[in-house]
């Protein structure tokens, strides 16, 4: 059995009950910590309180090569540990097809995920939110357009945009340099983001929101990662009331 389990947004915390009874009765752990990570845990921490070997996984391990989480969920209960909800902005379904296409049993433990928690820390309306998107690191000739299309087709439906800030080993967008990268594409046009909400360690105790123009935003602090940010689209007035009882945000 392939058995999904949300790590939930911060720490060791955050793991629901049947997410810890899935670990009791787990024979093997795998750990993927590149579509999202828990800036409150570590891989350490882990295996002291489960007290069971934890092994982790790079993307390649788990969208090239898969076969050995497939084996070893042939004949024992293997438990998939990601952040966040599993299935929540990863390519986990892909897995879970490849283990029903070879009769492997499977199951998702959900966790609390950013896409929630986002609403309740900007008060920005669930149902009010477009297509998402994420912007990368720029390489060597690459920086792509695409999020800030995502962004303005979104403002132009009215609609909020969630906007997720790259992981890579050891590093982590800002919300800082993802205002930078956007400000950048929209250099030399028309095209304006009026509005940015930034937020930090969703699910800490010392979340940081803050709603306000690229110049206000550069002015304030939020601190260590993860960061992500939500373009808005025209605010409801009950939005409104909330960014600026929470989020600072001085129309
Ligand atoms: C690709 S999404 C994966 C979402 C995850 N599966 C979930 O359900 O929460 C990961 C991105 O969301 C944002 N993120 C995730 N957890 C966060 C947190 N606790 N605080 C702030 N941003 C977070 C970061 O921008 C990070 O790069």
């Amino acid at each position: 059995m392939l058995i999904f389990v949300g790590l939930g947004l911060y720490d060791l915390d955050d793991i629901s009950i049947k997410g810890l009874r899935a670990i009791e009765q787990a024979d093997t752990i795998f750990l993927e910590s590149y579509t999202s990570i828990l800036m409150g845990a570590n891989p350490d921490l882990m295996r002291e309180l489960y007290k069971k070997p934890i092994i982790i996984l790079k993307r390649q391990d788990v969208e090239q090569y898969p076969e050995p989480i497939l084996t070893a969920a042939k004949s024992g209960n293997v438990v998939f540990l990601t952040g966040g909800d599993p299935m929540v902005s990863t390519t986990h379904a892909d897995l879970r097809i490849r283990a029903k296409e070879q009769d492997i049993q499977t199951k998702i433990i959900h966790g609390s995920s950013i896409v929630s928690a986002v609403c309740g820390l900007s008060g920005l309306q669930n149902y009010r939110f477009g297509k998402s998107c994420s912007i990368p690191y720029p390489a060597k000739n690459w920086f792509p357009k695409t999020p800030l299309d995502t962004i303005l087709s979104n403002i132009q439906q009215n609609l909020h945009t969630t906007v997720y800030l790259d992981i890579q080993e050891n590093r982590f967008m800002t919300v800082h340099e993802g205002i930078d990268l956007l400000e950048k594409l929209m250099e030399g046009s028309s095209d304006t983001i009026p509005l940015y909400v930034g937020i930090a360690r969703a699910g800490s105790d010392n979340p940081i929101v803050a709603a306000g123009s690229s110049t206000q935003l550069k002015h304030i602090d939020f601190g260590p990662p993860l960061h992500i940010l939500v373009i808005p689209g025209t605010l409801h007035e009950i939005e409104e009331e909330y960014l600026k009882i929470f989020a600072g945000y001085e129309p």
